[in-house]
This record gives C-alpha cells, structure tokens and sequence, in this order.
C-alpha cells in the first residue's frame, strides 16, 4: 500500500470518551454565476434543477476523543478542519451523523466570535464569559487575571471595534483559558498573536494538557503539532485520511524532498 493511501481503523469507543463524532457529514452550496445557456435551461426546464453547486465539507467523518488526549486536526486548506471544530462546539449543526460530547467546552474558533463591537472589553469578558457558561460571581473572581493575562489593560474600556486582531485574540484566549474548561478547541488561535504573546499561550495550554484537559488543535504548524499533539487526525476533502500518532500524522502534510 502507497504510503499516503488511507490509513483509517474504525474507531474505537472507550468509557472515557468525552468527544463521540460519528458518521458525521456537512454539506454547504455554493452559489456561483451561471452561463446564459444555464439559466435559460433552468427556466425552459420549469425551474427544478438546483442553481446551486452542493459541496461536501465533511464527508463521514467518525472518531473518538478520550478524556485527556490532546489532538490536533491536520489537512490542506479547504479539507473540512474548521467546519469540524464548529460542529464539536455546537455552533454549527451536521447534516447526517451525531456529535456527542461530555463536559465543559469551551476554545477559539473565529477570534471574535461571541464580541460585540460595540461593547468594551471589559463589557466583552462578561458577555464572552457568560457565553462560555460562567456565572457573574465567577468572572468577577476570574476578572483580574484574565485582564492581566491578555496584557490589554490599557484598552480594557476601549469599544472592541477598535481593538487589532492580536487584541481580540488576547482577550478571547484568555476568557476562555479562564472558563476553567474540561474540553478546549482552539482553531489557528496563534497566528494573530505576536510571538511573546504566542509564547504564553503555547505555555498556557501545556499546563492544560498536562492537568488532564482534552484539546483538539487546527493548525497549519507542523512543528508545533508534533511536539504538543499525542494523536494527529488528517482531512482530505472532507474524509479522515489518517488517525494516529502526530508525528505520523503531521508526515503525510510536509512537502515531499
Ligand atoms: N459557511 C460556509 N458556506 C459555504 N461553504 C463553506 C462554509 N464554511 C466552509 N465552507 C467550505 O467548506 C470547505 C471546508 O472549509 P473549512 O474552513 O472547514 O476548511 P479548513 O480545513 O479549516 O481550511 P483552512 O486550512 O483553509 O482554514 C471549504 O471549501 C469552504 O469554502
């Protein structure tokens, strides 16, 4: 067998689990402009052909994550890594299969999902706090650490509308790393930050893995992958090509010599 042929095993489940995805597929339609020839054949026709293109994102997708496994979630660009770590959090819905998941979770997907702009970042660690399932009494307790943890004080009251994109992504790992979650996802979170900042939050999410969190990492970091991943997952338009450890993984995306 090629090596780079697929090298997926049905999955198996354990009591431990704390992600079940299974037989999950995504299914998204693209609009795009039509011929003249196109269009006169959609309305000679009556209208019923689809103008739309369907693409599949995730094409049965299954695995399990066991509690306390840190993953990172490999492919090309467009292979459905995103559109993974949305249907895990529950921001976005599949269309065929079932996603279970047990315990808190809580991560950066898009930086800045869940700001408002309008409001200031102090307003936002409430807002963003409450979002990621904490009660008020507790970011009050959490407030000032995760202020000083994002370094932005200076901008604390400021309308988030004006923050930079290293900003947000200061603000957004922080309330999250304080979520105090049992599961954290965190998509290309640190290329955004600059590097002392990047630094920190490689920190930060050491100690989450080595205090028994489940993490499930997008990144395009190979290195980084295969030094902080146990178990690499690779997508290829949308299919589990590989599962298994991540220097095996990360491998099968480095450029051929
Ligand atoms: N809301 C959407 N509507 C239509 N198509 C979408 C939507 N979200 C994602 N897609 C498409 O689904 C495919 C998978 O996207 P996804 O963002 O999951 O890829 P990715 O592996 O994270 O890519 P990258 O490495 O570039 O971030 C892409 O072709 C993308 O254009």
């Amino acid at each position: 067998m090629n090596e780079k042929e697929s090298q997926v095993v049905n999955p198996a489940q354990s009591e431990n689990d704390v992600i079940r995805v299974e037989d999950v597929s995504k299914v998204f339609k693209l609009r795009r402009t039509h011929t003249l020839k196109e269009s006169l054949v959609w309305a000679l026709t009556g209208r019923r052909a689809e103008m739309v293109n369907i693409f599949h994102a995730l094409d049965d997708v299954s695995f399990n994550i066991p509690s306390g496994q840190t993953v990172g979630l490999l492919g090309f660009n467009g292979s459905g890594k995103s559109t993974m770590l949305k249907l895990i959090s529950g921001v976005m819905r599949p269309d065929q299969g079932s996603i279970k998941v047990r315990g808190k979770i809580a991560g950066l997907i898009e930086v800045g999902a869940g700001f408002h702009p309008d409001l200031t970042g102090r307003e936002n660690v409430y807002l963003n706090g409450a979002i990621l399932g904490m009660t008020e009494a507790e970011i009050d307790a959490a407030y000032d650490d995760i202020v000083a943890f994002s370094e932005i004080e200076q901008f604390i009251d400021t309308e988030v509308k004006f923050y930079s994109s290293g900003m947000f992504l200061r603000l957004a790992f922080s309330v999250a790393v304080h979520t105090n979650p049992d599961i954290f996802l965190i998509d290309e979170i640190l290329a955004v930050g600059d590097a002392p900042f990047q630094r920190k939050c490689l920190d930060r999410i050491r100690e989450l893995r080595a205090s028994g969190k489940s993490l499930v990492i997008v990144s395009h970091d190979l290195n980084m992958v295969e030094e902080l991943c146990d178990r690499a997952i690779v997508l290829e338009k949308g299919k589990v090509v590989f599962d298994g450890p991540a220097a095996e993984g990360v491998k099968r995306l480095r450029p051929e010599d």
